[in-house]
């Protein structure tokens, strides 16, 4: 299995971070701010399964018939796709890193910029002999994740070309987050009006979406392509706002499977559609190309705020900038 020669003793466990078992006796990762907010880990995937407020509210969506077993990546939260996004190559729908197991990378190399957290756990996957089959590289993916003080939570990539024989890779990437929603039709996105996207549903052509902010009374699944860095997500039953940051990912896909494919799928309730929504930080249009030495750096931020509107007017300035 790849990345065991990181693992050189048995993690041990602080008030931040706290290593134990999940479901099927998975290795998980707890980490905790003391403000009380919280995150869960699976080492399956290097897979986020759940990001709670300091009031202990759940935030993001995990499917009840989410199943934790390899190969099958688990249904909800924040799974990785790489080096493949959805079916756009040769490699399985959304590529390898979500089904595999990661390790704890021990001494991973030092963050350009210092967070004040101390709930973080690092992750690493390498090359298997089994993926470079399928895919004939050599990789290095450090995963950072962390909670910030205010419960923000942040997840860094650092995807390195570690090929000996000089050829360069591509890949395309996604952080397919799964947020947990009252009711989807009580749910608007911001930040996202006005720009071209990739139709899932119609062949991948290519759209621009109208002005008004999206709402949702159907399936949905598409790739918004070079958006700005910040996209709102607001649930207006919840009178929340999920606030998403991103770097260096220019895309952003938007996905609700609705009634007919969430029957389809075995591990999503019936009526699961109605209580999540994907918007996931992405780069997919334009493919990262690494030369062998290089590294990619993509990054993602969600905050949680409560959102600023009255009468139904919401001002997008206010909640994007207001947090
Ligand atoms: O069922 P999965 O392989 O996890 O994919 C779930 C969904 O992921 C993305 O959002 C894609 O755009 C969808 O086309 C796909 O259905």
């Amino acid at each position: 299995m790849s990345g065991e020669k990181e693992k050189t003793s048995a993690p041990s466990s602080s008030p931040y971070v706290e290593f134990c078992k999940g479901v099927n006796g998975l290795d998980k990762v707890i980490l905790r701010e003391s403000r009380g907010s919280s995150a869960e880990v699976y080492l399956y995937g290097a897979h986020v399964t759940s990001w709670k407020n300091d009031h202990g509210e759940e935030l993001l969506f995990l499917s009840s018939k989410a199943v934790f077993k390899p190969p099958k990546a688990i249904r909800g939260g924040i799974p990785i796709c790489f080096p493949q996004f959805g079916g756009l190559g040769t490699l399985d729908q959304h590529g390898f890193a979500r089904n595999r197991l990661w390790s704890i990378d021990d001494d991973p190399p030092p963050f350009p910029t210092n967070t004040l957290s101390k709930a973080f756990v690092d992750l690493i996957l390498k090359t298997s002999e089994e993926d470079s089959k399928n895919w004939p590289h050599s990789f290095e993916y450090r995963l950072r994740i962390a909670l910030g003080p205010g419960g923000d939570l942040m997840l860094t990539s650092r995807i390195r070309n570690t090929n000996s024989e000089g050829k360069p890779f591509s890949f395309t990437f996604a952080y397919h987050t799964y947020f947990s929603v009252s009711d989807i039709s009580e749910v608007r996105v911001e930040g996202l009006e006005t720009l071209d996207y990739l139709d899932n549903l119609q062949n991948k052509e290519r759209f621009t979406e109208q002005g008004d902010a999206l709402t949702f009374e159907s399936e949905v699944d598409k790739i918004y392509l070079s958006t700005p860095t910040k996209i709102a997500i607001i649930d207006h039953e919840k009178k929340r706002t999920f606030v998403v940051r991103k770097d260096g990912l220019p895309d952003a896909v938007v996905w609700n499977p609705w009634d007919k494919k969430a029957k389809a799928m075995a591990d999503f309730g019936d009526d699961e559609y109605k209580y999540m929504l994907c918007v996931e930080a992405a780069a997919i249009e334009k493919p990262i190309t690494l030369k062998p030495g290089e590294e990619w750096k993509g990054r993602l931020e969600l905050s949680a705020v409560p959102s600023s509107y009255c009468s139904g007017q919401l001002d997008p300035q206010r909640v994007l900038l207001g947090s």
